[in-house]
């Protein structure tokens, strides 16, 4: 087939593709705000779908203009905002995946995804300060009127005439725990598959304002626009230096009217700590209507204390992997009785289904009894960028019904099923250690820690040691007012409520808990603690 020289290839408007997706409200209601952002003098401004569009097709146009081939990647470097949204929908209109990063990201990480994904554009906002692309990559900025090009792209044979479904829509770099990161690869139909999935658990209407507070390239932002585009709701990105200040990150929600946070559990913990009395008062304003998390297991007595100041807000676990986008969206009693102990993942999003398999590759059909969860789901990604062999370890097989062809996602987490089926997290099947020949359950240790007077938080975790068993490890912080407990006496109250090798030979008292980019409690900086 001759090369398609002329026009760039483009989805067509009756196929899935995220932009049509996402913009379905702009052709019912073009008046409706689409995001509400701050803007550089500190004020607040409001972008209509309609608004929104025309930046969208302003960029299609420049983009188009370069000469790239269906599945040419473009990084996108930006905080959440309506330009990034506009750019990353004209990549999907256009058939060019996305690899979203964002300024704090270092350099060195950066181009460690650039030498992977080998993309033909860098894009950055019009004040973006990155410098140093590699001159094989095209350089461009975005903006309200569209793209500045500085560099232009190499140029490409064009063969593709038709942006697919199966296209890709964007690749995710996790910070794969272990050696190089990986790209997460999720085509349009997976990402639509599991906003679809959403929808059924009725978390917005049209009416409602997300804010969304994670960084671009964690797939939890993706979520939050393409939660409240969908839904033809409003999208209000919290800018980081509001995220850094809990009386800031209130005002700007009291601002802008928010009436949904989306975020992981870290967000709330300087909130509880220093401003509890400006959160009550929202609470009692109704406002917010929902909270809701994921990424990570949300410390029970944090979420308690969220709880007891947002007493009329509904709270929603979400839990799942980039490579699924996610699994499941649970509505967390609010108050949590007192007896709960563990906070279910209840059940895969409308669509979906979760599995758990024993050892023996053999489903777990009894409740109580620790499985592995492997995903049956339509937002099954189309694999790990360039890593074949990384991507069969995880796509694998129906357990249920190998000979069929049907692939699920083996997750690596662990979990035990309730009385009707609901599932229950019990951490990732590589952080299941052996101490003396016992699985320690780490959950049940930070839970028997953070029950200590004056502790506020508790990360445990098992290092290895050169020679011998590993051991068992506790990081906790302190309330700024009470006096740091010792070492010993949390030891003590450990002894005398779980088994001996669930105590750990080791508690170090930290100020805050160390984090990833993406906000998790980063574990391996908390080990390097000890190691030095
Ligand atoms: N709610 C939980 N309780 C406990 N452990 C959780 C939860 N959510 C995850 N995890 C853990 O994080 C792993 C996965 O990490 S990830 O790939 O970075 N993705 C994520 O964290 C976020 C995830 N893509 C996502 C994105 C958007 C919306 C939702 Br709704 C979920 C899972 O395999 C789990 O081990």
């Amino acid at each position: 087939m001759s090369p398609n020289g002329a026009r760039p290839a483009r989805a067509h408007a009756s196929v899935d593709n995220l932009r049509t997706y996402l913009l379905a409200a702009a052709r019912r209601a073009p008046d409706r705000p689409a995001v509400i952002q701050a803007t550089a003098d500190g004020g607040l401004e409001t972008v209509t779908y309609g608004e929104l569009e025309r930046r969208v097709d302003a960029c299609v146009e420049g983009l188009g203009a370069l000469g790239l081939e269906v599945g040419d990647r473009v990084i996108l470097e930006s905080d959440t905002n309506a330009d990034a949204v506009a750019t990353l929908l004209a990549c999907a209109t256009l058939g060019l995946p996305f690899v979203p990063t964002s300024p704090e990201v270092p350099d060195e990480r950066l181009l460690t995804i650039i030498d992977s994904a080998e993309p033909a554009l860098y894009l950055q906002s019009a004040h973006g300060k990155r410098t140093g692309i590699p001159e094989s990559v095209g350089t461009a900025r975005f903006g309200p009127g569209g793209l500045t090009v500085e560099r232009q792209p190499q140029p490409r044979v064009r063969r593709r005439r038709v942006v697919t479904p199966l296209d890709t829509a964007y690749i995710t770099f996790t910070s794969g725990t272990t050696g190089r990161p990986k790209g997460v690869v999720m085509s349009h139909r997976g990402v639509i598959a599991f906003l679809r999935g959403a929808e059924a658990a009725e978390l917005i209407t049209h009416e409602d304002r997300v804010a969304g507070t994670s960084p671009l390239q964690f797939d939890f932002a993706l979520f939050d626009i393409g939660l409240a585009l969908g839904h033809g709701a409003t999208l209000v990105p919290v800018p980081r230096d509001r995220l850094n200040w809990p009386r800031r990150f209130l005002s700007y929600l009291r601002d802008t009217g928010a009436t949904q946070v989306d975020s992981v559990p870290s967000v709330w913990r300087p909130v509880l700590q220093h401003e509890p009395g400006m959160l009550a008062e929202m609470g009692q304003e109704g406002t917010l209507r929902r909270i809701a998390f994921s990424g990570e297991n949300f410390p029970l007595e944090e979420l308690r204390r969220l709880q007891e100041l947002l007493p009329k807000a509904h709270f929603t676990n979400g839990y799942g992997a980039t490579e699924t986008m996610a699994a499941s969206i649970t509505e967390v009693p609010n108050p949590l009785p007192a007896e709960t102990e563990r906070l279910s993942i209840g059940y895969a999003v409308a669509g979906a289904e979760m599995l758990l398999v024993g050892p023996d590759g053999g489903p777990v059909d009894e409740p109580g009894v620790l499985g592995e969860i492997y995903l049956r789901s339509p937002s099954l990604f189309s694999g790990y960028w360039n890593d074949p062999e990384a991507t069969r370890a995880v796509v694998v097989p129906d357990p249920l019904n190998p000979r069929s062809g049907q692939l699920v996602f083996k997750t690596g987490d662990l979990a035990s099923m309730g009385e009707e089926g609901e599932l229950y997290f019990h951490g990732r099947a590589d952080s299941q250690v052996q101490i003396r020949g016992n699985r320690v359950e780490l959950g049940e240790v930070e839970r028997r820690i953070g029950q200590f007077d004056g502790i506020t938080g508790a990360v445990a975790m098992i290092l290895p040691r050169p020679e011998g068993d590993p051991v068992l490890h506790a990081f906790v912080t302190c309330a700024p007012d009470g006096p740091a407990p010792d070492a010993k006496s949390v030891v003590a109250f450990c002894r005398a409520a779980l088994p001996a090798y669930m105590v750990p030979q080791g508690v170090r008292v930290v100020d805050v808990f160390p984090l990833t980019v993406n906000g998790k409690v980063d574990r391996a900086a908390l080990a390097a603690h000890v190691a030095s």
